[in-house]
C-alpha cells in the first residue's frame, strides 16, 4: 500500500516538474492540491526549484524501489516458508501412515507429490500473493484516478470489469488445462519410476523402442497442455492490450470533444491510465495461472486428508521412554481371517490359530502366494486382521500398541535395502548409540566382516549407486548386521538369506543358533534345508495352516505338503 502510495505521489510531483521546465501551466485548476503544492514551491528562489522537486521526486523513488525490494523478500519468505511446512506436513504425515495406506497407493505418486504438484502449489501460492499486492496496488491507483477524475475512472473500470466477466470462461479452460497437466505429469512420473525399477529386464529383453514409444506420445501430450496454456494466456494479454488502445483513442476523443477536461488532466489520466490498466491484464493473468494450479492443489489438499486418516495411533499406555517391549510367553493368533480387498472372496488368511512362543525359533513355509508375508505384516501389527485377535504376552495388540512394539522388532525383507550412505551410517541407523566394536560384532554374526573390511574405506565406505555396489548377497548380509545391532526381542528374517551362497548360509545358521534363547526369530524360507533347526515350523497353503511340528516330524509325512515340499526340492537339487 506504502509502494503504490509513494508511486502515485510521484506522479503527481510530475505536474510540478513539468510546469517548471515549461510544459505545462501548474496554475491549472484542473488538478487537485496542484496550486497548494505550487504555492510554497514559487516562494524559493528560482534556481532551486527545480532541483526541490527532483529531490522530492528521487526520494519518493527511492522509497519506492527500497519499500518494493522489502516485499519481495517478505513475498518469498512468506511462500517459501509455507512450502516447507508443506514439505515437513507432507513427508512426516506420509512416514506415519499406516501400512494399508501404502498397499493402495503408488509410490510414484508420493514422488510425483513432492517433485511436481508441491513446486506447482510453491508457483500458485506465489502468484495468489502477487495477486494480493496487484489488488492492493491497483485500489490505491483508482483512488488517486478516481480524486483526479471520477467520470473516466469509473469509466475504465466497467470496461476492466466487462472485459473480466467476458474471460472467465478461460479461466475455467485454465483450470481445465492444470487437471491435465496434473494427470499427464502422474502419468510421467510413475512411468519412469517403473522403467528405470525395470532397466535390466527393458535392456536385457531389447525393450527400448517400446517404451520410447509410450514417452514419445506422453512427451507429446506434455508440449501440447504446456502450449495451449501459453497460447490461453497470450490471448488473454492481446485483448487488454487492444482493449487498451481502443480505450486510450476512445478517451482522448471523448475527454477534448465532448466534456473538454484541460490538457492537464487529461496527461494524467492518461499517466493513471497506463499504469492502471496492466494492472488489470496483470490480476487476469494472475487468476489463469492460479486456476491452472488448483487442481494441484486440491491433489495435496486430498493426500493430506488421506494422510491424516491413516495416522498410526499414538501408543496407549506404552510411552517412548520405555524403550524396548519384552515379550516373555510369545504371541498368539485367534481365529484370524484377514482379505486385502474386503469387495472379494478370497482370503489372504483364514482360520488361522497359532501360537509363536517367546525366545525360540519358528519357520513358516509355504508355496508362493500361500500368506507367508501376509503372516509376518500382521504379527508386526502392519495390518490388522478382519476379524479374530493378535495377542502378545496374552494381551490383546491393539493398533497402538503394535506400533510401539515394533520398535522392538528387526525385519529382514526378500529385496535388502540399504541407503546411499557410509556402511556405518547404514548400520547407526538402526542402533544410533551403538559402539564400533558392537558394529563389528554385528557384522561378524552376519558373517560381513572379512568384506567389510576389504572395502576402501572399511566402515566409512559409501555404498548405493554412487558408491560401491555391493552384490545382492552382500547387502543382504548387512541388513542382516543392521537388524542384529539393534538387539530386537522379534527378529524376522523374511527370506534373507536367499541369496547367500551354502557357506555363507551355514555360517548365519550357526550365528542365529547362538541367538536362540535371547530373542524370538521368525523365518520364512523357500529352502527348507535351513530350517532343520527350527523349534516349530508352520506349514501354510491358500492363507490356512496345513501342518504344524518340527522338522523331523514333518518330513517323516510323505503326504503332507511338508513333505511334498521336500521332495520337489530334493528331485530340483538332483
Ligand atoms: N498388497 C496386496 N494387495 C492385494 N493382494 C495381495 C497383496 N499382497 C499379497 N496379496 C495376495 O495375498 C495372498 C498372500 O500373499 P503373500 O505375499 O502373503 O504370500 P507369500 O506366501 O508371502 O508369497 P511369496 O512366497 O511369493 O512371497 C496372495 O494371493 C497375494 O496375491
Amino acid at each position: 500500500m506504502v509502494v503504490s502510495l509513494l508511486q502515485g505521489f510521484g506522479i503527481f510531483l510530475l505536474a510540478p516538474m513539468l510546469s517548471l521546465i515549461g510544459l505545462m501551466d501548474s496554475s491549472s485548476g484542473g488538478i487537485p492540491f496542484l496550486s497548494s503544492l505550487a504555492e510554497p514551491l514559487q516562494r524559493l528562489p528560482s534556481d532551486l526549484k527545480l532541483p526541490v522537486v527532483l529531490a522530492g521526486f528521487l526520494i519518493l523513488l527511492l522509497g519506492q524501489g527500497l519499500l518494493q525490494r522489502q516485499l519481495a523478500n517478505v513475498n518469498s519468505e512468506l511462500e517459501q516458508g509455507f512450502i516447507r511446512r508443506l514439505r515437513l506436513d507432507m513427508y512426516k504425515g506420509l512416514l506415519q501412515s499406516n501400512w494399508a495406506f501404502f498397499l493402495k497407493k503408488r509410490k510414484s505418486d508420493f514422488i510425483h507429490h513432492a517433485t511436481t504438484e508441491l513446486p506447482r502449489v510453491s508457483f500458485g501460492i506465489f502468484t495468489l500473493l502477487q495477486l494480493v499486492t496487484t489488488i492492493l496496488f491497483t485500489l490505491i491507483q483508482i483512488g488517486f484516478a478516481l480524486w483526479l477524475s471520477a467520470p473516466l475512472t469509473l469509466a475504465v473500470l466497467l470496461c476492466g470489469l466487462i472485459l473480466a466477466v467476458y474471460s472467465r470462461s478461460k479461466v475455467r479452460k485454465a483450470r481445465r488445462l492444470g487437471q491435465d497437466t496434473t494427470e499427464l505429469m502422474q502419468r510421467y512420473v510413475g512411468g519412469m519410476t517403473d522403467h528405470f525399477n525395470g532397466i535390466k529386464d527393458i535392456k536385457s529383453n531389447r525393450m527400448e523402442k517400446q517404451h520410447l514409444s509410450w514417452f514419445r506420445v506422453l512427451c507429446d501430450r506434455l508440449e501440447r497442455n504446456t502450449v495451449q496454456f501459453t497460447r490461453l494466456q497470450s490471448a488473454s494479454t492481446f485483448r487488454y492490450n487492444a482493449a487498451a488502445s481502443f480505450l486510450i483513442a476512445f478517451f482522448v476523443y471523448f475527454s477534448f470533444e465532448v466534456i473538454h477536461v484541460q490538457a492537464e488532466t487529461l496527461l494524467f489520466i492518461v499517466l493513471i491510465f497506463s499504469r492502471l490498466w496492466p494492472k488489470f491484464s496483470a490480476m487476469q493473468s494472475s487468476v489463469e495461472q492460479i486456476a491452472q494450479t488448483i487442481p494441484a492443489f486440491r491433489n495435496l489438499w486430498e493426500l493430506q486428508q488421506e494422510v491424516e486418516a491413516a495416522q498410526e495411533p499414538e501408543p496407549s499406555g506404552l510411552p517412548e521412554s520405555k524403550g524396548a517391549i519384552r515379550v516373555v510367553q510369545g504371541f498368539e493368533f485367534r481365529d484370524v481371517f484377514y482379505r486385502y480387498d474386503r469387495t472379494v472372496a478370497s482370503y489372504a488368511l483364514q482360520d488361522v490359530n497359532l501360537r509363536i512362543p517367546a525366545n525360540r525359533m519358528t519357520a513358516v513355509v509355504g508355496r508362493s502366494g500361500a500368506g507367508k508375508s501376509t503372516l509376518i505384516d500382521m504379527l508386526i501389527g502392519l495390518i490388522q486382521p478382519e476379524s479374530g485377535q493378535v495377542l502378545v504376552d496374552g494381551k490383546p495388540l491393539d493398533a497402538g500398541d503394535s506400533y510401539a512394539l515394533r520398535r522392538s522388532v528387526s525385519y529382514v525383507s526378500q529385496d535388502p535395502f540399504l541407503f546411499h550412505e557410509s556402511v556405518r551410517d547404514n548400520l547407526s541407523i538402526a542402533a544410533p548409540d551403538a559402539s564400533e566394536d558392537s558394529m563389528w560384532e554385528a557384522l561378524r554374526f552376519a558373517a560381513a566382516d572379512s568384506f567389510v573390511r576389504k572395502l576402501p574405506q572399511g566402515l566409512d565406505t559409501v555404498l548405493g549407486d554412487r558408491g560401491v555396489r555391493l552384490s545382492g548377497g552382500e547387502r543382504q548380509r548387512i541388513v542382516l548386521a543392521r537388524a542384529i545391532l539393534r538387539r530386537p526381542s522379534l527378529l524376522i528374517l523374511d527370506e534373507a538369506t536367499s541369496a547367500l551362497d551354502s557357506e555363507h548360509e551355514a555360517s548365519i545358521q550357526e550365528a542365529l543358533e547362538r541367538l536362540r534363547g535371547s530373542m524370538t526369530i521368525v523365518v520364512i524360507a523357500h529352502r527348507l534345508s535351513t530350517i532343520r533347526d527350527a523349534d516349530q515350523i508352520v506349514v501354510l497353503d491358500n492363507g490356512t495352516i496345513v501342518q504344524r511340528g518340527g522338522y523331523t516330524q514333518l518330513s517323516g509325512d510323505r503326504n503332507g505338503l511338508f513333505g511334498k515340499l521336500l521332495a520337489y526340492q530334493a528331485r530340483a537339487s538332483v
